[in-house]
């Protein structure tokens, strides 16, 4: 669908993208995560083609691509209704008369607003000014998305309506691209994701392989001598709060393991789970940097 190749970008003499190559594939939601001030913005306006002083290429695939770009900061009239500042994004994109008014009407729907179409939008909470802010950005139809920190400062119920919005437009075929520095978000709505650093992808695959390529799975024990004197044929093992923490390639056999030994010597087991491996985690060690402070 889309391929960045080499791209470069400079502010002065300040580095904001440094050799970015990226394939992103059709029908998917990517993610692109990074802490502030890691280039996500950037990249992605040029991929909007809001910057167009940079190095490297941009290539789409053949297919017509109609981008929609949903801006970080707010982008809306505050003093109009949401329905004109509706109409005003649909004539920029040249839609007119009947065929304007039929998509407002559809995209007040798809963003749940349809009951607020004639109020102001100083009225509007953070979430729905949100809401209304990817509206603006899907009049025309796109079939790539990109969505630049589109839950920041949104109540939970926004937040689940957006998630749900992202999930009909993949249904529909469309492609999106998510900047957060949520992880949780990325793990949640994206197959693939993009880490970004200091102005470079520092990984990018589907977020699985991600989890698999550096995250050993591993088993949480706490207890009085619950865990067998053999478990580190098993895995390897480390104290973390009052337990141990063991890492293997085969975790329900380390499961299995410490079972059988605690109904064998009828010790005492607290607690005993498999521990979710956290794309949060694989930042931090490929990093050395937390996505918030
Ligand atoms: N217009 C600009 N002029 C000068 N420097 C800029 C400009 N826009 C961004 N930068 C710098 O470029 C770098 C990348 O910024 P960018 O906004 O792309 O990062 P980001 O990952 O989107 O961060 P955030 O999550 O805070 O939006 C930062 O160091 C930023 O200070």
């Amino acid at each position: 669908m889309l391929m960045v190749n080499n791209v470069e970008k400079y502010y002065g003499k300040k580095t904001a993208l440094s050799n970015v190559t990226l394939d992103i594939p059709k029908g998917i939601c990517y993610g692109l995560v990074g802490p502030n001030g890691a280039g996500k913005s950037t990249l992605m306006k040029i991929i909007a083609s809001v910057i167009q002083d940079y190095k490297g290429t941009i290539q789409f695939t053949n297919e017509k691509i109609r981008v929609g770009y949903v801006p970080q900061d707010i982008a809306l009239e505050e003093t109009l209704s949401a329905r004109d500042n509706l109409y005003f994004f649909g004539e920029l994109y040249g839609l007119k008369g009947k065929t304007l008014k039929k998509r407002t009407n559809e995209v007040l729907t798809e963003i749940g607003l349809k009951e607020r179409g004639k109020d102001k939008v100083q009225s509007f909470s953070g979430g729905m000014k949100r809401r209304l802010n990817i509206g603006c950005g899907i009049m025309h139809k796109p079939n790539l998305i990109i969505m630049d920190e589109p839950t920041v400062g949104v109540d939970p119920q926004s937040r689940r309506y957006i998630f749900q919005m992202i999930e009909r437009m993949k249904e529909a075929g469309s492609t999106i691209i998510y900047a957060s520095h949520y992880m949780e978000e990325i793990e949640n709505v994206c197959e693939v994701a993009g880490f970004m650093d200091h102005g470079r992808i520092v990984e990018n695959d589907h977020i699985d392989t991600i989890l698999k390529k550096h995250v050993t799975p591993s088993v949480y024990v706490k207890g009085n001598n619950c865990l067998p004197e053999d478990i580190s044929k098993y895995g390897s093992v480390q104290s973390k709060e009052d337990g141990y923490l063991v890492s293997s390639d085969n975790p329900i056999l380390v499961m299995e393991k410490v079972l059988a030994f605690i109904k064998k010597n009828n010790t005492e087991l607290e607690r005993l789970e498999l521990v979710k491996p956290r794309l949060e985690d694989v930042f931090f060690s490929l990093t050395g940097s937390k996505l918030r402070d």
